[in-house]
């Protein structure tokens, strides 16, 4: 039997006044798939996919192709299973500057790996320009950014990393209109099914039925007691 991409094994996590958010949840990623989680508002779909990034405390254990995340090292691990937050207006600094900090951990696991930086800044700059983003936006401070700008320069920096085996995108076209929406994920499904990309997998947050048809491969359904997959979407 092949490692699974990702391995989440009976994890539970609680708020900070320790009742339980959701308890016992498990299930793998696998190449290829786009896992698209769906449950009702507050279940904790962001909690998990936190979790999945080790950005959350939880107890259980996640793992990446058979590790832990502190056997990569934890900023390292988040640069093969990369968090795009739901609000990244919120991240301090700009966009160039993220992009720079993920890179100094991506091209420390590349020396580490005795290779050469993959690093494509100029690809990224592309991308970002077909799907409306001017150069010059790049160095704006996130919180001076549209809610839509914010999210395609976090969409876009993966790709100038290209290093991303994994990636937990949360609610991703939320702030999208209806045909840049649609620009976006086809670009992400097309990066998973290439061979050119570092790509493997995407867990997805969505509310968007219709969305979820045109991405999921696989519709996973988060429940306070674990998770139970369905054949097809049934987003709350
Ligand atoms: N830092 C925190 N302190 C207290 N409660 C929290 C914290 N983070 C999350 N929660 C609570 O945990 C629960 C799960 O939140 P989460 O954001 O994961 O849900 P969600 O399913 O992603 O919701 P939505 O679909 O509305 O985005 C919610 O009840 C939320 O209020």
């Amino acid at each position: 039997m092949t490692t699974p991409l990702i391995a989440v094994k009976s994890i539970s996590c609680s708020r900070p006044e320790g009742d339980p958010i959701f308890t016992n949840v498990s299930f793998t990623v696998n190449e290829g798939d786009i896992v698209v989680l769906q449950a009702r508002s507050g279940a904790g779909k962001t909690t998990l996919l936190k979790c999945l990034a080790h950005l959350n405390l939880y107890q259980g254990a996640v793992e990446f192709q058979g590790r832990s995340p502190r056997f990569y090292g934890v900023p390292t691990y988040r640069t093969h299973v990369q968090y795009v937050p739901q609000r990244p207006s919120l991240l301090p600094g700009t966009p160039r500057d993220f992009m720079d900090t993920l890179a100094t951990f991506h091209s420390r696991r590349i020396r580490n790996q005795g290779g050469a930086s993959t690093l494509n800044l100029e690809h990224a700059i592309e991308v970002a320009k077909e799907w409306g983003i001017e150069e010059s936006f790049w160095d704006r401070a996130w919180n001076t950014l549209s809610g839509g700008e914010a999210q395609r320069l976090a969409l876009v920096i993966p790709y100038g990393l290209n290093c991303a085996e994994v990636l937990l995108l949360d609610e991703p076209t939320s702030a999208l209109d209806a045909h840049t929406s649609e620009l976006v994920e086809k670009a992400l499904v097309a990066a998973v099914k290439s061979h050119d990309t570092t790509l493997k997998a995407i867990v997805w947050i969505t509310h968007s039925e219709e969305q979820a048809l045109r991405v999921g491969t696989r519709f996973l359904n988060l429940t306070p007691t674990g998770t139970h997959e369905d054949s097809a979407p049934a987003v709350p």
